[in-house]
């Protein structure tokens, strides 16, 4: 039976996110309430800057301050769509104090002050729910805390970024440079208001700490997880990835140990090869495969970015937040008792696809594979290409520990023969 007494949301930020969540509050409020049992009434948007226009959203409900939006006492949700760490942080933890739960899209401030936010929300009988916050519209946060909780999940893998994947697309199919690229993925409404954490792989690092925490029961933090962001790439590597048969894509990989004792966490681009499925994930589209012991591995695909997919998610969580409400019941909250380490990237096993500049003269490839045996490194293809005493020789490993291969890198740029290291790149998804 439906409940006449609406349920209270207050929006926090009414930007890209916020103003498609508040649009199709409004136009499928119906649904809405059918689904939950009872109408969903939007009390309040607190907005920086009241001025700006915002198509669909009531004028009358826009205040310019959010804090005392959400101690009025009479919200039942607040939505926060405001991004980063303050007052993103304090107006959450005011929200539980005054009996609200909390639906976030704010992978930033979850990957920094997840444990505190949950412990938060648990000791006031609160739910705190941010499907939104890991690969927009892709359904993963409730999958992996729900429908894997009976499983051991040993991998997470996949491209977690809708702005780097549409910058690294349009540079492999159309040549397009990086700052047009960027320029079209934030007028798209993809980047983060600061794209900085988007290229440099902050945003994908942020998500990557929230998977891995909830994939393996543990507690992961932004700063655990190896971050390298993608300004690096060029033209060239996308050459040498093509002659390997590969493209490249920036990758979030969550792993479990082998021996079970330790998880690790990273971020960076990687050449895939072409026949992986991630290599066909164009645009803003987001793709993560989940390995799990009973279940094998499951494929998630879809809009990683944008207003109204991130929206999807949003109105996702408003709706099972609310029926908890209503059943005076809360959601799963964190589940860290695993408690298992964070090992540092040098413990990953991995393999590198290496271009060097070195002399064409005898002995130059003795001595280059030389040093990688040195170093415990095996060789799986080597190319060497000459013209006027100087060669390119490309050279791709075989799985090794990343502190191998790095110190295999260091050892080859101090040889004489080697004039340079010209590209790096790790090789995934084989
Ligand atoms: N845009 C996207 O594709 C996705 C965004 N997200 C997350 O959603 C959140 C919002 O992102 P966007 O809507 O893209 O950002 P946005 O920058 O378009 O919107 C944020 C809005 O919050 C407002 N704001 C800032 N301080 C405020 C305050 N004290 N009180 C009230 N409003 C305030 C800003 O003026 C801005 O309009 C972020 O946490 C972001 O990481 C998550 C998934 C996808
Ligand atoms: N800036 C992010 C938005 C979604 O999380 C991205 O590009 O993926
Ligand atoms: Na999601």
């Amino acid at each position: 039976m439906m409940r006449t007494r609406p349920l209270k949301v207050a929006l926090l930020g009414c930007g890209v996110v916020g103003t498609e969540v508040a649009r199709i509050m409004t136009t499928h409020a119906d649904d809405l309430a059918a689904r939950i049992g009872a109408p969903v009434e939007l009390a309040g948007i607190a907005v920086r800057r009241p001025s700006r226009v915002r198509a669909g959203v009531p004028a009358e409900l826009i205040t310019t301050d959010a804090t005392a939006l959400v101690k009025r006492g009479d919200i039942d949700v607040v939505v926060e769509v405001i991004g980063g760490i303050e007052p993103a942080r304090a107006l959450i933890t005011t929200a539980f104090e005054h009996g609200a739960s909390v639906v976030s899209a704010n992978k930033a401030l979850l990957a920094q002050d997840g444990a505190a936010l949950h412990a938060a929300a648990e000791s006031h009988g609160a739910d705190l729910y941010y499907e939104a916050a890991v690969a927009g519209a892709i359904p993963l946060v409730r999958p992996l805390r729900e429908s894997l909780a009976g499983d051991k999940v040993n991998r997470v893998l996949g491209i977690v970024n809708g702005t780097t994947n549409f910058i690294l697309d349009k540079m492999d199919t159309s040549g397009a440079g990086y700052s047009e690229a960027l320029d079209e993925a934030t007028a798209l409404g993809y980047a983060e208001a600061d794209p900085t954490a988007d290229v440099e792989g902050f945003d994908a690092a942020a998500k990557a700490a929230i998977l891995a925490g909830i994939a393996f029961h543990t507690r992961v933090r932004l700063d655990d997880v190896h971050r390298e962001g993608m300004t690096e790439v060029t033209a060239a590597d996308f050459a040498s990835a093509k002659q390997m048969g590969c493209t490249i894509k920036l990758l979030a990989i969550c792993e479990r140990a082998a021996d079970g004792q330790s998880v690790t966490a990273r971020v960076h681009p990687a050449m895939i090869p072409l026949s992986h499925p991630l290599a066909s994930v164009r645009e803003a589209y987001n793709a993560v495969f989940i390995e799990a012991e009973a279940a094998g591995q499951l494929m998630f695909y879809g809009p990683g970015a944008g207003g109204s997919p991130t929206a999807s998610a949003v109105l996702g969580d408003l709706v099972a937040v609310c029926r908890n409400k209503l059943g005076e019941a809360t959601g799963p909250g964190e589940s860290a008792y695993t408690r298992l380490p964070v090992s540092p990237m040098g413990e990953v096993v991995t393999r590198y696809h290496i271009s060097l500049d070195v002399a064409d003269k005898p002995g130059v490839l003795a001595q280059v594979a030389t040093v990688f045996a040195e170093h415990d490194v095996s060789i799986d293809t080597v190319r060497q290409t000459g013209k006027d005493g100087e060669a390119s020789l490309v050279v791709v490993t075989h799985r090794a520990p990343d502190a191998a291969l790095s110190a295999t890198v260091e050892a080859l740029r101090r040889l004489d023969t080697v004039r340079g290291v010209a590209s790096i790149m790790r090789v995934e998804g084989e």
